[in-house]
């Protein structure tokens, strides 16, 4: 895999993600195509893109869930390829797909979650159940996960992330299914967050919500890094779904086909 090309000047910081040349490829076809994402330390940041950009193809590499066939990834200066145990002590994630262990009760979850992270079993029971009030689960905390809600599995599957306090916070898609009540929950806990300097990174959608919450943002489209930079830079005088627009082209499907469709055919 290929170096990074040069290591930061003295006295400038370290960002919290920076990959250089990163590749995925599956098959004939290229899912990341030499993305080079850079993540300032303290940033709350979105990565964006239109349906199969290879945002969630990128995180996965840059969290140490999937192989890289070129480039490399670090996290908090730390290569993830050549120390994935020392990345993954520092950095939480929430995954697309949301894959937990639905036979546990929510705080079984939070105190199976610390115990596999080496927490000492008090300070995990004491986080615990302050990160099941802070969620607004605390009722829930008995039920299984199985029975959860879609908005109450990404409260809880956040709250495993957090536990162990990491460095760097990476999100697929956090607030979609979510109601707009929890959404706020999810907001506020981000927040208080990355107000301590930690780093918060997310897939998002919602472009309204990218431009409320981020200070950074990357572009993604084909695979590719399009633009990246503070919030203000990249929107410029327009809204970042307009600009959004511009960067990856408006998908024209023309006036023809689904003539079929609507109660004026036959
Ligand atoms: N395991 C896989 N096998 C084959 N192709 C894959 C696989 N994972 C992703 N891809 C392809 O790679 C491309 C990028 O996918 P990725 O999920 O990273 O995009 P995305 O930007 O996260 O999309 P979305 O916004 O729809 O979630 C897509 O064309 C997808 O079909």
């Amino acid at each position: 895999m290929s170096e990074f090309p040069s290591a930061p000047a003295p006295g400038e910081p370290v960002p919290a993600v920076r990959t250089h040349g990163l590749v995925k490829r599956f098959g004939a076809q290229t899912a990341v195509d030499r993305v080079d994402l850079v993540v300032p330390r303290g940033s709350f940041a979105g990565l964006v893109g239109p349906n199969g950009a290879g945002k969630t193809t990128t995180l996965s590499m840059i969290t140490g869930l999937l192989v890289p066939d070129a480039g490399s990834a670090q996290v908090a200066g730390i290569d993830v390829w050549r120390d994935p145990a020392a990345v993954k002590a520092r950095v939480g994630v929430l995954p697309e797909g949301l894959r937990l262990f639905e036979r546990l009760s929510g705080r079984e979850l939070l105190l199976y979650n610390g115990q596999i992270r080496g927490i000492p079993r008090e300070e995990v029971a004491r986080r615990a159940e302050e990160l099941l009030r802070v969620m607004d689960l605390a009722a829930s905390a008995d039920k299984l996960v199985v029975d959860y809600s879609t908005g109450m599995r990404k409260k809880i599957a956040l709250a495993a992330a957090l536990l162990h306090n990491p460095e760097a916070l990476f999100l697929d898609e956090p607030f979609e299914g979510v109601d707009p009540v929890s959404a706020n929950t999810l907001v506020e806990v981000l927040r208080r967050y990355t107000a301590s300097g930690s780093t918060v990174v997310f897939s998002s959608h919602v472009m309204d919500l990218v431009e409320r919450l981020c200070d950074w943002v990357s572009v993604m489209n084909h695979g590719r890094i399009v633009a990246q930079g503070p919030l203000a830079e990249v929107r410029g005088n327009s809204t970042l779904n307009e600009a959004l627009l511009q960067l990856v082209g408006a998908r024209d499907h023309g006036e023809e086909g689904l003539t079929w469709l609507g109660s004026s055919s036959a």
